[in-house]
Order: C-alpha cells, then structure tokens, then sequence
C-alpha cells in the first residue's frame, strides 16, 4: 500500500471531533496520529500532515495560527468565520503560502448543492427567507451555514439589482421576530430537541413559492467533504473558503 496521510484531529471528543475520527480510522489511506481536545498538547500534531479541526468559535483562530506557523495544512470545520476573521488567517498565510487552509459551513455535500441552489435561484423571486433548524447544543446562532447561505443569496440578488431580502412592510414588532439579518437576508435560528441540523430556503414570488431544504440527520452525512478536504488540501496552498471549490460541479 502507499503511504498514508498522517492526520490530526483537534475537538476530538466532540460530537464532530469524534466522529472524524472514526472516519479517518476507518480511512485505508489515512492514519490518526493525534486525537486532541482541551488541556493535551498541540506539540503532538508536529507528526500530522493534515489537522481537522471542529472545535468552538472561540478557540478555533489560535489553533489554525498554531497550524500555519508549525506547517500543518488544516481542515476547519468550526464555525464562527466573518470577513474580519479570513482577513486575519489570509494575513498568517503571507503573500506565498506553503500550507492550504480549508474553511467550510458545511462539509455536506447536499448541503454545499442547497447552497449553490440557493444562489442560483435568488434572482427569480421577491422574497428570500432563511430558516435554520439545530439540535439545542449548538452554541452559535445563526449557524455558519445559515451565514454563509445568505451571503451567497445576498451577492446573487446585488448582482441583480435586487434588495438582498425582498418586501417587508412590517411597522411593529417583537425584538427578534423578523429573525436576524445577515447580510440583508433575514435568518431565523431554531434549537430543538430531536434535531440534527437542518436549514430551508424560503424563496417567494407571484402566487408561487420555491423551497429549498436540506437535513443532516446523522454526522456521518459530513465525513465524505471532511475526508476529500483531508486527501486534497495539501494541493490548495492558502486559503479556500467552502467545499464546493473541492466538487466538481460544472
Ligand atoms: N462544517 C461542518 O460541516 C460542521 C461544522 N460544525 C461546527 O463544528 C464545531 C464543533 O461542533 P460540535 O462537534 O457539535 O461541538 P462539541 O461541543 O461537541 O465539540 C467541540 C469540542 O472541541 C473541544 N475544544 C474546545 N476548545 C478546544 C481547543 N482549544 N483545543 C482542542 N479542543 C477544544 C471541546 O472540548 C469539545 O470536545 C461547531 O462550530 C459547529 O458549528 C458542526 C457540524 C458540521
Ligand atoms: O453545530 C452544528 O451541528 C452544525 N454546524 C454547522 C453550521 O453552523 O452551519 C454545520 C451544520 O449546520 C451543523
């Protein structure tokens, strides 16, 4: 057999974490070479080639500068990336990257197509809403793909001479009703018990709506995107922000 990828995995007593691996075990040409969460030593990754990472917003920037710095390319699945923080991870990267950084939303693969659906279809409506629906452990809202969702959808309607949102005449109302906005698209942010994570495009026009939805009922549904980031980020020195640069989609 050809050599195996070494790949370390920081998060990994998470739900996430956990579950990568067990993929990356049950990989033939991967090996697990560190499986680290809070309090182990970071100096175990140096036999890693590829680092995973699905721990908090919080703490996700410091690991992936540790990565940069130390060589390791990183496959980031936490959430919590705006414009501000790319900017930063860009800046530890320089002008002539040696390593790949990979950020993704959302390592579903059906989740990345509800994405690109979504962008494609904004122009032909009024309205756009987005709804994302989670287990009640998650920790941020709205979900990095909620985020994500409604910047592509916002870009898209721009583009158009669209409002990223559509009509509104809504005068009064509760703190929070009309959900968030992100970048002008409203976002409404669900926790339920029995939830996985879940996310609808609401789409509107005259007499007619589109919806686009998407379900990860298990995390099992991730690891095909976080196993092909693993095996092809060594190949994309710098920064790649989402999965669908890694799919062949034409
Ligand atoms: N991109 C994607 O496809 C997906 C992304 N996520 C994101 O992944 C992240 C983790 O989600 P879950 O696994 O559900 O959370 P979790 O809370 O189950 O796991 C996070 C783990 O990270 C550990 N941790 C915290 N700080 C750390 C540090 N400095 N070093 C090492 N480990 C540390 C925690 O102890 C915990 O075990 C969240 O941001 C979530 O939104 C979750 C599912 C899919
Ligand atoms: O926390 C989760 O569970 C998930 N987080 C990601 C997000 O915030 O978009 C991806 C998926 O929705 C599951």
């Amino acid at each position: 057999m050809s050599e195996q990828l070494t790949v370390g995995v920081l998060g990994a007593r998470g739900r996430m974490g956990s579950t990568v691996c067990a993929a990356v075990e049950a990989a033939p040409d991967l090996a697990l070479v560190a499986a680290l969460d809070v309090g182990d030593d970071r100096d175990a990754l140096a036999a890693a080639d590829v680092v995973v990472d699905f721990t908090t917003p919080d703490a996700v920037l410091d690991n992936v500068r540790w990565c940069v710095e130390a060589g390791r390319h990183v496959v980031v699945g936490t959430t919590g990336f705006d414009d501000q923080r790319l900017a930063t991870v860009r800046g530890w990267l320089g002008d002539a990257p040696k390593v790949g950084v990979l950020v993704a939303p959302n390592f579903g693969v059906a989740a990345v197509l509800m994405m690109m659906f979504a962008a494609r279809a904004a122009r032909f409506f009024d309205s756009v809403e987005i709804v994302e629906l989670h287990h009640p452990n998650k920790v941020d809202a709205p979900s990095g793909t909620a985020r994500r969702t409604a910047e592509l959808v916002a870009q898209a309607r721009t583009a158009a001479g669209l409002a990223p949102g559509g009509p509104d005449a809504t005068a009064t109302a509760l703190d929070g009703a009309r959900g968030a906005r992100v970048a002008g698209v409203p976002v409404h942010a669900v926790r339920l018990a029995g939830l996985v994570a879940h996310q609808e495009v609401l789409l509107g026009g005259a007499g007619e709506t589109l919806t686009l939805r998407h379900d990860s009922y298990d995390r099992t549904s991730f690891m095909p995107g976080v196993l092909l980031a693993v095996r092809r980020i060594a190949d994309r020195p710098g920064l790649t922000v989402g999965l669908e640069h890694l799919l062949d989609l034409d």
